[in-house]
């Protein structure tokens, strides 16, 4: 199952330049992105690493179109400056194309693993056998084929992160987005967390998108770029070790 690479961005699945956010902290505005260029590919796993408050997240929602940036624009997939689109288009942009993970796993407590993948990709517009079918492969891609119908208060924290991945690939979105998505993991759910994310890069052609603080994931990736203080600091091409388990162990 690959994603083949396509937009008229080519190799680009996103790109952004001179993105500026300000937030007003009472009477004043602090600039959290100050004139932010990025880019990602098609197939990498890119990783942004900064210190708490350099503005990663911030990135990450400019970039998906959830936080209207004050300055500069995104170019994503077939879409020239998505935010100019109108609110309804970029969230329909966002159901289409994109997949998100987050360290809360937000999970809906009263539907099953199965139902909470099947949910998404119904709002998508697919019927309910094929909804189920696709959840079910995304549910098993992930190991969680035994825990189709265990609600989240029966899963563990690596289980439920696991839940919300299937969600996340389920519709084979062509960016997927990761804002710390191993940082309520332990070590070993964190490595099957990492080895998921390396694997929708490279065999489903997402460009992976993930915020982290967590050194491990700098193994598996394509692309590690820092971020200070709203600023792209570094910005280093490198290559995934064949082994990454072996190389995380030394
Ligand atoms: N809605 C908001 N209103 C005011 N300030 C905000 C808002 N959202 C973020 N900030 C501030 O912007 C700065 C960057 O926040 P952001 O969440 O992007 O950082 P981060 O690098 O993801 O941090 P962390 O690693 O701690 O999650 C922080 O100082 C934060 O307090």
């Amino acid at each position: 199952m690959t994603t083949a690479t396509h937009g008229k961005h080519g190799d680009f699945a996103i790109e952004a330049k001179g993105l500026v956010k300000r937030f007003k902290t009472g009477r004043t505005h602090i600039e959290v992105l100050k004139g932010v260029d990025f880019d990602a590919r098609h197939g990498d796993l890119t990783m942004v690493m900064g210190p708490s408050g350099s503005g990663k997240s911030t990135l990450i929602a400019a970039l998906s179109g959830l936080l209207k940036p004050d300055a500069g624009r995104v170019d994503a997939l077939d879409v020239d400056n998505l935010w100019k689109l109108s609110s309804g288009r970029i969230d329909k942009f966002r159901l289409d194309h994109c997949g998100f993970i987050f360290q809360g796993f937000n999970l809906f407590p009263a539907l099953s693993a199965l139902q909470q993948v099947t949910t998404v990709l119904k709002y998508q517009g697919l019927s309910g056998d094929n909804a189920r079918r696709q959840a079910t492969a995304a549910l098993e891609e992930v190991g969680l084929g035994p825990r189709l119908h265990q609600r989240p208060s029966a899963l563990s924290g690596g289980e439920k992160q696991r839940v919300a991945i299937a969600r996340a690939l389920a519709k084979n979105p062509q960016i997927l987005f990761a804002d710390e998505p191993t940082s309520a993991l332990d070590g070993e759910n964190g490595q099957v967390v990492i080895r998921l994310l390396r694997r929708a890069a490279t065999e489903h052609g997402a460009a992976v998108i993930c915020v982290t603080h967590d050194p491990r994931l700098e193994a598996w990736a394509d692309r590690v770029i820092h971020i200070e203080d709203g600023r792209i600091l570094d910005d280093q091409r490198r290559t995934p070790e064949a082994n990454p388990m072996l190389a995380s162990a030394h």
